[in-house]
């Protein structure tokens, strides 16, 4: 894994901006795994800055609420439209439809799994429902690039146990370390403990000073 300490959030989403540039420029036909949440949301703000162009990639998102339409203000769908998709022209976009009352058939679509195993779930609003369909843990490894973006001081335990810690379903990212091609960008709040050893001895890991 190559890991890239920068200062903040603005020059995370400024250096994930540029490696998810890179390869949209790499060939004719791209498919990119996006997510949701708060983390890309500097990235997508340049996407839609810059407006390059998108019209050879394909993009496929990681996850979507059982239950919720895409047009509810709580989908991932939405939130994707809002921040992207609504902007940028693709050759395809592809979520998990969240309104397939066939489940395991939604799931067969998508190749994901049932019903995400989301941590935090139980902190959201009691209106956003408590499964969802997501990208399994398998097709994620399948990915041929994984960028891992991470900023903010409540990801640094996350971070510390993803790269320190023995690879264990209870911290799923830590899975990463058996994959072959991950960049990781953590901010320096989200790198606060990570052991400092690590990053002199990787001859992967930078240290962006500026
Ligand atoms: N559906 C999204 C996921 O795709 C994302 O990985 C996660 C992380 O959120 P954050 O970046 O806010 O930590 O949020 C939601 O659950």
């Amino acid at each position: 894994m190559d890991v890239y300490i920068v200062k903040n959030q603005e020059e995370l989403a400024r250096r994930a901006y540029q490696i998810m540039l890179g390869v949209v420029h790499s060939k004719d036909n791209v498919i990119l795994g996006l997510a949701t949440g708060s983390s890309p949301v500097g990235v997508y703000d340049l996407f839609r800055q810059n407006k390059p162009d998108v019209s050879h990639v394909i993009t496929v998102n990681l996850d979507e609420y059982i239950g919720l339409p895409a047009d509810h203000q709580q989908s991932y769908a939405y939130f994707m439209k809002q921040h992207l998709f609504n902007h940028l022209k693709f050759k395809e976009v592809h979520i998990p439809n969240g309104m397939n009352p066939d489940h395991g058939a939604e799931c067969a679509r998508y190749d994901g799994i049932l019903a995400a195993n989301i941590p935090d779930l139980q902190l959201l609003a009691a209106d956003v429902p408590k499964k969802a369909f997501t990208m399994g843990i398998k097709s994620i490894m399948q990915a041929k690039e994984i960028l891992l973006i991470a900023s903010g001081v409540q990801k640094a335990q996350a971070i510390k146990e993803m790269l320190e810690g023995k690879v264990t379903q209870e911290m799923p990212a830590s899975i990463l370390q058996n994959h072959p091609n991950v960049i990781a960008i953590i901010d320096q709040e989200a790198a606060s403990l990570i052991d400092p050893t690590l990053l002199e001895q990787n001859p992967f890991c930078g240290y962006d000073k500026s």
